[in-house]
């Protein structure tokens, strides 16, 4: 097994660059002396001064820095403060360089906000040759391919170089490292051993380029936001990895240089560049391409959702005008003379490109995808969906951390030492719960608000991008503690979980489009398969295998065709769903004057367009699960085409539920919920008029039965009255023909007309008839009878029927039962 430790390489690196892609040359005398940091810097100024190492050299550097009175040397381990050089001049409270350079005026020259994003697109056409010449190689375009494979960070070690005595034994090989026995303090045990990703040693920046950032940068221009940072003690060579210089330009150059090659490889595509640069200093963050005067940048919105406003991003077109937008960020970057470092980053510095691209296409006659055309969302993309041309945009951020590190001999560092240790800290602390989280699957809370670096870190943190820490370490013995606490750090984010996805605004026509196309071609193919099968010849050659697999291949393309066909009727229906304006109709357009009848059908018509759609959804799934699964010895390339195409699949589907549960399913249960709420207050009034009536009828039924028992009651009585005339009559008749046997008179005219057809069938009135109240009243018939009639001359059946009647009528004084006119019938 290969070892190799970081002395076997040697310090090649001694200063600072001059400046980016500037071409190489030897270092200059004036790069070698640097100005005085106190001057005023240009950017290229600001670049030219050199931090210099202050370890013994390698030869290689001596016969470079031989102007040098006092040789640069690697800085010792902090800890061991060197005593300040008093001909260097003191940094003066670390200002902001660069803040009065003459670029002011020209800064907004590019300025997102000032320029149309369809006149400063790049594609392969523009490409400048000379931007992509060079290093950039085959490889790259191979490394697309495994790009989007990863779901952990990418963690890597890079050993700075050093002439002091290592305290590190790195394994490039076998990727790991470990502390020389003699200087882990528990002697009884044996050292642990740290397995990586990567353990880079050396100076060169091209190897660290391709190990630890190249798959993440093809990530980006793929479409899924990277994050590339580099973590690690003062002074171990993370500006040096991040920045590099002219000899040996690091990532951020690399990336640059590789994202225009891209471009240049896709001439399909066509993308909006915008770069912007800010630090993370003391707490506050500052745009590095704004005047110094701006106001400070705020992390605006919650959760994953945080965008950094107002910020400056700057439209790049070519490697020269990123290089111009580096500069004067990197002119502007807060460094500052420490005990260990003579151009210490005092801040955390961001470089972030937004990549943006959509298809090629005429975008004159093409239409504008409805609902693109307003302003863009802060934070949101630039570029029009034009045509039904999808526009992706991803985010690729290259941080270079301040360095952690113990107290220094200056006050004004100390104080922003502790700046950094606790955002540092709270990054450790981050990591370490979200490590947890993942391995003990526990959704404990991550205190991302605790630091500006953590929270504008957030998004990628949890999930959202593909990342890849670089932890730099100083092998140097006095730097043990530092770099094993590095060591454990990156031990903790290689557990953090990722689940990247592509951002992709959705649009329906392009979809559509590509699902079109694709059911042509599959109809296609099954045509073909068709005839080959009619064929008899072929019948008969085939075995039964053969034509299992033959039939089953044929099913698969149904399947698909109707999938398909499928997923374009769902995206019509969302199209449909749109209206004029793009968006379902308003809850407020409804006629809330319908009758809750009308609203519940209504009702009941959208629930069940919800259901069907539902259904489909399912079924959609469905068919993708039945997918056909792999043969298990089909070959590697087939299998992560296919794997391929199905995550495309589902990332198709997964958007054509989201644009129906945006366009669809959200004012669907607006409207539903609306047409509830409203039909619901119709229905309880409703229900309290019933009530109401309810109470009425009972009220009435109550009144009618009183009514029917009187009426029967009267009934009874009239009866009775009827049954008592006729004995009356009777009575009268027998009494009649007795007085006229005995006194030869006939009877009163007026009692013989009375007869039961005379008596009224119901009596209004009250009546009173007892026969006490007939004695008790000077009824017509004592008057006719003038005491010729007393109570002895009716017979106790007479008197006992009177007696159990139910309501003993009362016959009004003066209006006796017999005599009443007005009682009496016409
Ligand atoms: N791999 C390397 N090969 C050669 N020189 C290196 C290497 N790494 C670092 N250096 C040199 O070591 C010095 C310190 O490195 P650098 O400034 O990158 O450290 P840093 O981690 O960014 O420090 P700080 O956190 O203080 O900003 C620089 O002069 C740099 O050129």
């Amino acid at each position: 097994m290969a070892t190799s430790s970081s002395n076997s390489q040697g310090p090649k690196r001694l200063l600072r660059p001059t400046s980016f892609f500037t071409p190489r040359r030897s270092l200059s005398t004036a790069s070698s002396t640097g100005p005085p940091r106190s001057s005023t810097p240009g950017p290229l100024n600001a670049l030219a001064s050199a931090k210099k190492f202050k370890a013994a050299l390698s030869s290689e550097a001596r016969t470079r820095t031989t102007v040098k009175t006092k040789p640069p040397a690697f800085p010792p381990a902090p800890g061991t403060p060197t005593k300040r050089d008093p001909s260097r001049p003191r940094t003066p409270g670390t200002p902001r360089q660069g803040d009065d350079d003459a670029h002011q005026d020209d800064r907004s020259e590019m300025d997102v906000s000032r320029v149309d994003p369809e006149e400063v697109l790049v594609d392969w056409e523009t490409v400048e040759p000379a931007d992509i010449s060079g290093e950039v190689d085959e490889n790259f375009f191979r490394a697309v391919e495994n790009a989007n494979k990863d779901d952990k960070v990418l963690v890597s070690i890079r050993v700075r170089p050093s002439e002091s005595p290592t305290a590190w034994e790195a394994q490039t090989s076998a990727n790991s490292i470990k502390l020389l026995s003699q200087h882990h303090r528990n002697a009884a045990t044996a050292p642990p051993v740290f397995h990586f990703d990567e353990i880079l040693t050396g100076s060169d920046n091209k190897s660290v380029y391709n190990a630890v950032a190249r798959n993440h940068v093809c990530a980006a221009m793929d479409g899924y936001n990277s994050v590339i940072f580099a973590y690690g003690q003062t002074a171990s060579g993370k500006t040096f990895t991040l920045s590099g210089d002219d000899e040996q330009p690091g990532i951020i150059p690399r990336a640059m240089k590789d994202v225009f090659a891209f471009i240049k490889r896709t001439p399909a595509r066509e993308y909006l560049l915008r770069c912007s640069y800010l630090e993370i200093y003391n707490e506050t963050i500052y745009d590095l391409l704004a005047p110094s005067s701006a106001p400070a940048v705020q992390l605006q919105g919650t959760g994953a959702n945080v965008w950094l406003a107002p910020l400056r991003e700057e439209v790049v077109t070519s490697l020269a005008r990123v290089r111009a937008v580096i500069s004067r960020g990197w002119a502007a970057r807060r460094t500052a003379s420490t005990d260990w470092n003579d151009r210490s980053s005092r801040s955390h510095s961001v470089f972030r490109v937004v990549i943006e691209s959509r298809e090629r296409g005429d975008t004159s006659g093409g239409r504008q995808t409805p609902g693109l055309s307003r302003p863009p969302t802060p934070g949101g993309p630039r570029l029009q969906s034009i045509g039904g041309r999808s526009v992706q945009t991803s985010v690729l951020s290259l941080i270079d951390l301040a360095g952690s590190e113990k107290a220094t001999s200056d006050k004004e560092r100390t104080r922003e030492g502790k700046f950094i240790n606790t955002s540092l800290l709270t990054l450790g602390t981050v990591i370490a719960t979200l490590a947890e989280n993942a391995s003990k699957a526990k959704n404990d809370h991550v205190p991302y608000r605790n630091s500006k670096l953590t929270r504008m870190l957030q998004p990628s943190l949890s999930g959202d991008a593909r990342i890849s820490v670089i932890c730099t370490l100083n092998p140097d013995v006095g730097a043990v503690a530092e770099s094993t606490s590095t060591l454990l750090f990156a031990q903790r984010i290689k557990k953090v979980q990722l689940n990247a996805k592509k951002k992709e605004v959705v649009d329906t026509d392009a979809l559509l489009e590509r699902y079109r196309q694709e059911i042509e071609e599959l109809k296609n193919r099954l045509a073909e398969k068709e005839k080959e099968a009619e064929a008899p010849e072929k019948h008969r050659r085939l075995s039964a295998r053969e034509q299992l697999d033959e039939s089953k291949a044929m099913r698969d393309l149904n399947a698909r065709i109707k999938q398909l066909t499928n997923l374009i009727l769902t995206s019509q229906t969302v199209d449909e769903n749109r209206g004029d304006d793009s968006r379902p109709a308003s809850p407020s357009k409804i006629d809330f004057d319908m009758t809750p009848y009308q609203l519940q059908q209504e009702l009941l018509a959208a629930r069940r367009e919800i259901e069907s759609q539902g259904t489909q959804i399912l079924a959609l799934e469905a068919a993708l699960l039945a997918r056909p699964e792999l043969p298990p010895d089909a070959p590697e390339n087939e299998k992560d085409r296919l794997l391929g195409e199905q995550s495309r699949n589902i990332r198709e589907l997964e958007m054509v539920v989201k644009g129906y549960e945006d366009n669809l399913g959200a004012p669907l249960r607006a409207v539903r919920e609306d047409v509830e709420r409203e039909w619901s207050g119709r229905l309880a009034a409703e229900e309290a008029k019933r009530k109401e009536a309810e109470e009425w009828a009972t009220e009435l039924t109550r009144a009618l039965e009183k009514e029917k028992k009187a009426r029967q009651q009267l009934e009874d009585e009239r009866r009775a009255l009827a049954a008592f005339v006729t004995k009356f009559d009777s009575l009268t008749a027998g009494l009649s023909s007795s007085l006229s046997d005995l006194s030869n008179t006939p009877p009163p005219a007026r009692v013989s007309k009375l007869s039961v057809a005379r008596l009224p069938p119901i009596v209004e009135s009250p009546l009173r008839m007892d026969l006490g109240g007939l004695r008790a009243e000077p009824s017509l018939l004592e008057e006719q009878w003038d005491g010729g009639l007393d109570d002895e001359s009716f017979d106790a059946e007479t008197r006992a029927m009177f007696a159990s009647s139910p309501k003993r009528a009362q016959i009004p004084a003066g209006k006796g039962v017999l005599g009443g006119k007005e009682n009496m019938p016409a």
